[in-house]
């Protein structure tokens, strides 16, 4: 996250941790509790590790020193990446994750709201949060970072993206003079918003050029446009 600050623990308690354990282990992408064995993440986090056994999610957790070889993590049973997604694409960048075990919720994990049928609600208080870099040539950070962003219209966000798709679901959020954006580890996180004070999961993280640059939003993935898949997933 680009301009943001510090989270204060129980302050984003769906934002998860999905990490790869191969000769080391690193952060590779957020993602967002929505059910105790199911998490909400970017398809394009799995392109090219997308066997479950080397993922370790880790949910509850504010820093990622956190994280030492006795911190719990839970596995993942299926990962179920949207059937019209391809790799190195930007449409329908979106995976759900089931674990092998439910979690627990308490204070400092718990699911957030999948947003309401997209009924063109008009969100104004939208924040991303990620351990990601906090400029284009930067690092992952210790403590999970958070900055409010107001939503673009989709019509001006095409007019920013003229060599790209920007398709219906998908949403944009910036300031037009940049300075505050997601960027590289925030991918998979989620989009927050509150609406009339319950948090829902409108954006999952996805893509951008460049961070934080004048004139061009982030591009998150609209997860009411997949509400359906959502749910289907989960209730079979
Ligand atoms: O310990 C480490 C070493 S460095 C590192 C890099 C990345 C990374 O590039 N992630 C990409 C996505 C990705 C994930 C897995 C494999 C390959 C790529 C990302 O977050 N990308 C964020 C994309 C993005 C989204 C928005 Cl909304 C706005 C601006 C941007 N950015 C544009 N340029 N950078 N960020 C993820 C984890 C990492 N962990």
């Amino acid at each position: 996250v680009v301009g943001g600050s510090t989270s204060s623990p129980k302050e984003w308690p769906w934002q998860a941790s999905l990490q790869v354990k191969l000769k080391t282990q690193s952060h590779v992408c957020g993602g967002s509790i929505i059910g105790k064995q199911w998490i909400l993440t970017a398809a394009h986090c799995f392109d090219d590790l997308s066997s479950p056994d080397i993922w370790r999610i880790y949910t509850g957790i504010l820093n990622q020193s956190e994280i030492q070889a006795n911190t719990s993590f839970s596995r993942i049973e299926k990962i179920f990446i949207h059937p019209q997604y391809e790799i190195s694409e930007t449409r329908h960048d979106i995976a759900l994750i089931k674990l092998e075990t439910p979690i627990e919720f308490t204070a400092f994990q718990g699911p957030i709201c999948l947003p309401s049928e997209d009924r063109g609600t008009t969100y104004t208080n939208c924040w991303v949060t990620g351990w990601g870099f906090t400029q284009e040539k930067g690092e992952i950070q210790n403590t999970l970072q958070k900055v409010r962003i107001p939503l673009v219209p989709t019509e001006e966000c095409r007019k920013k993206y003229i060599q790209y798709k920007i398709t219906d679901q998908m949403i944009c959020a910036g300031y037009k003079e940049g300075g505050k954006d997601a960027c590289k580890g925030d991918s998979g996180g989620p989009l927050s918003c509150n609406n009339k004070g319950s948090w829902q999961l409108v954006g999952i993280t996805s893509w951008g050029d460049g961070c934080a640059k004048k004139d061009h939003p982030g591009v998150y993935t609209k997860v009411a446009a997949y509400l359906y898949w959502i749910l289907h997933i989960m209730e079979n």
